[in-house]
């Protein structure tokens, strides 16, 4: 039994705050984006975002993840430090899960640095892969792991004990990570050369290579086959099973309604409903907005048969 069959009852998700989204609004001159949507993410939830294409879903992402500042609104991230380098270090002998929760801090209306916001807690991938391709699969996490690290510059350049001290721990935590998400022997490969679905896994060991409390995915099984969709079902769950929250954009239904604990339907920038899967896949607005964009019936079919219907898909399907 895989862990997305386990999972079918849903355990209630009591966590704390971790980000919440009021109101955000984002507008590209004439065109209303994205218009008045609200989230909330909690510890140890995996929350889905759909929608037909240009629904908004990748705006609002941007919105929450602080890479654009929303026309109006407000994106509170709990964690989100003043100073930014300091704020959410675990203290000697206390683990990163042990960390509490920070209270909510606006990432708005002053647009936080990139750099802060993921030294914050908040990590995530894009639709497109953004691996180093020249580099080890060891060496892309490590890469992630430099804003969980103190040597600056000078000591880089040095290289002294406390740089080789760092650089080793650095590379343990990378492998432990690789370990995690399955690529444990794959350390060694260039990226480039790594199959589809392991090299989006690896761009999620990189994303849990900076410590986050929240972790957005922004299609990850976009390109994938069924087996590696289901893999990824799987790898999203451990993530969730670890403390973490989880924010997908997807737009395989099947996917989603398995994997999420709420999923937020966009449709035209705006927010058409907020529920359990069960509630969101049966309302006739969802199904009516994928029908309505004129996409192809496969959509409307997934909306629609999700329900009976595992993450696993007709194996003869091949990639999108
Ligand atoms: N930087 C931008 N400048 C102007 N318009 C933009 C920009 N980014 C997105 N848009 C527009 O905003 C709307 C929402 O786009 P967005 O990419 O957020 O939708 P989406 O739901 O993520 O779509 P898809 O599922 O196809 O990725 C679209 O009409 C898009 O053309």
């Amino acid at each position: 039994m895989t862990i997305a069959e386990q999972e079918r009852v849903r355990p209630e998700v009591t966590g704390a705050t971790v980000l919440e989204a009021t109101g955000v609004t984002m507008r590209f001159g004439g065109l209303l984006a994205v218009n008045d949507v609200n989230l909330t993410v909690r510890e140890g939830e995996i929350v889905g975002l759909i929608g037909p294409n240009g629904a908004g879903k990748t705006t609002f992402f941007n919105c929450l993840t602080g890479l654009y500042k929303p026309t109006s609104g407000q994106v509170r991230f709990a964690g989100l430090p003043r100073k930014p380098a300091k704020a959410i270090r675990p203290k000697k002998g206390q683990t990163v899960e042990a960390v509490p929760v920070p209270p909510l801090e606006p990432l708005s209306p002053l647009p936080p640095k990139p750099r802060a916001v993921v030294r914050a807690g908040m990590a995530r991938t894009f639709q497109n892969i953004r691996l180093f391709a020249n580099m080890t699969a060891l060496e892309n996490v490590m890469v992630g792991r430099y804003c969980r690290t103190s040597a600056g510059a000078l000591t880089s350049v040095l290289r002294g004990p406390k740089f080789h001290r760092e650089e080793e721990a650095t590379r343990a935590r990378a492998q432990e990570l690789l370990d995690f998400v399955g690529l444990g022997r794959s350390a060694e490969h260039l990226a480039r050369n790594m199959p589809y679905g392991d090299q989006r896994r690896l761009e999620i060991a990189r994303a849990l290579a900076t410590d986050p409390k929240l972790i957005l995915l922004d299609e990850p099984t976009a390109g994938m086959n069924p087996q590696e969709t289901r893999q990824a079902s799987d790898l999203i769950f451990k993530i969730r099973d670890s403390g973490l929250a989880v924010v997908v954009i997807e737009h395989d239904m099947r996917f989603i309604f398995n994997l999420c604990d709420r999923v937020l339907c966009l449709v035209q920038g705006e927010a058409l409903i907020e529920g359990t899967p069960e509630e969101v896949q049966s309302d006739p607005r969802v199904i009516e907005a994928y029908i309505g964009t004129g996409e192809d019936e496969e959509d409307d079919v997934d909306v629609q048969d999700a329900h009976v219907q595992d993450t696993t898909v007709a194996d003869e399907e091949g990639r999108s």
